[in-house]
């Protein structure tokens, strides 16, 4: 059997592109990942609230949305795969893709495999991470952990600048460290980081370590042509050393740039491949938020739709009254615990909720039993 689509990654440009998928009565087939490229979820599995996606006003954490947003992409008849996409072969129609478990012939593929947002794994990194350490200024700044404080942004390029100019929002001041002795980012931004009392650049300079009791209280910068050490007190630090896209397994079969991000046309999600959709932060290093990839999954699907109707290839399957009834199928929503539900005197509880109040704010001995490959904070804790 040939697939009409098959989209590679769960989070949010996959599960939107899966949303309008199945919507189409194209009935997608997702590979969510499990090891590659993060985890099944994407990288919002790694945060806590998000305060920018549309129509959560009081805000949503990570993993509650992109549960919603798996639960609204299986309501719609997408089948979900917690499998890594290992190999694709585009050289022939139909595509083949290949995971530890099975082989698949599609029509078309939309790729939402995201970017790794590069880390310096500085001593003491892994206890701050998303805790006074973190990737995005922009998703973050605005954090009562970042008001009124001193924070550091690493980096030389555009969107070390930009992040550090945009922190002066939140921040009492800045500090701009730069490995070298000029900045990679082009002159208009430079003039706006050199001009702004707020930051100071501290040129030659790297990051050796980060400490702190509980909350960040600083790194140890070392300026590499004195080799002086030094302490700069920040309770606040934003990496902006670039992403790794997740791209190995279409090295020579798609146009990558010289970064390996997907290359597409006219700003859009076409790739160099007929049929192959590139959406989300895989092909994008510019905006990088979780509502610029919805869109553009949904933008994926419905190119992909097109595309299969002009080539008469789509087979349809119509939705039946149970697949699109309003069942919330989450398993995390089901039984877990919520904020109204949740009591911390009880000796079991079930969700990632729970363990985030249990984890963050008792002194309780915790016993996790780790069941779900998309519990963000099971992973999380794993990791610690
Ligand atoms: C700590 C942190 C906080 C953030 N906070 C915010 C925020 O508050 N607001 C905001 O708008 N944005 C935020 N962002 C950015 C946002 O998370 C990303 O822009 C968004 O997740 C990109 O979505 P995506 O679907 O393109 O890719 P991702 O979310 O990266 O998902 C990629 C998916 O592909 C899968 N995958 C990778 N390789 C394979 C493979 N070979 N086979 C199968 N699956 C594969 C992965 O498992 C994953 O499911 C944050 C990012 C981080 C790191």
């Amino acid at each position: 059997m040939v697939e009409n689509l098959v989209i590679i990654g769960s989070g949010p440009a996959g599960y939107t592109a899966a949303i309008y998928a199945g919507r189409a009565n194209l009935k997608p087939i997702v590979f969510e990942g499990y090891q590659k490229g993060g985890v099944p979820g994407g990288q919002l599995m790694t945060t806590t609230e998000v305060e920018n996606f549309p129509g959560f006003p009081d805000g949503i954490t990570g993993p509650q949305l992109m549960d919603r947003m798996k639960a609204q992409a299986a309501r719609w008849g997408a089948q979900l795969i917690t499998e890594d996409v290992i190999k694709v072969d585009l050289s022939q129609r139909p595509f083949t893709l290949t995971s530890p478990d099975r082989e698949i012939s599609t029509h078309s593929i939309i790729i939402a495999t995201g970017a790794t947002a590069k880390r310096l794994n500085l001593p003491g990194e892994e206890i701050f991470w998303s805790n006074g350490i973190s990737a995005c200024a922009i998703c973050d700044g605005a954090s009562p952990l970042f008001k009124g404080v001193e924070l550091a942004v690493i980096g030389g390029g555009d969107s070390a600048a930009e992040e550090a100019v945009y922190l002066t929002k939140y921040a009492s001041h800045v500090h701009l460290l730069v490995r070298r002795d000029e900045l990679r980012a082009s002159k208009a931004m430079q003039q706006r980081v050199l001009q702004n009392p707020q930051i100071t650049v501290h040129w030659n300079t790297e990051a050796f370590k980060v400490f702190g009791n509980g909350k960040l209280a600083g790194i140890v910068v070392k300026n590499n042509r004195t080799n002086q050490e030094s302490e700069l007190l920040v309770n606040g630090l934003f990496y902006a050393i670039g992403h790794t896209p997740n791209t190995d397994i279409f090295q020579g079969q798609l146009e990558l740039d010289s970064v390996g991000y997907i290359v597409t046309k006219n700003h859009g999600v076409e790739t160099s491949v007929e049929g192959v959709y590139a959406v989300g932060d895989v092909q994008d290093h510019e905006f990088r938020q979780a509502v610029t990839a919805a869109g553009s999954g949904c933008m994926g699907a419905m190119l992909a739709e097109r595309w299969l109707s002009s080539q008469n290839l789509a087979q349809e399957f119509p939705q039946t009254e149970s697949s699109s009834d309003h069942t919330d199928t989450s398993p995390e929503t089901e039984a877990a615990d919520t904020e109204e539900t949740y009591d911390i005197n009880n000796t079991k509880h079930k969700g990632s909720y729970a363990l985030r109040k249990l984890y963050h704010e008792s002194d309780r001995l915790i016993m996790v039993k780790y069941v779900s490959p998309t519990c963000g904070p099971c992973r999380t804790l794993k990791l610690k």
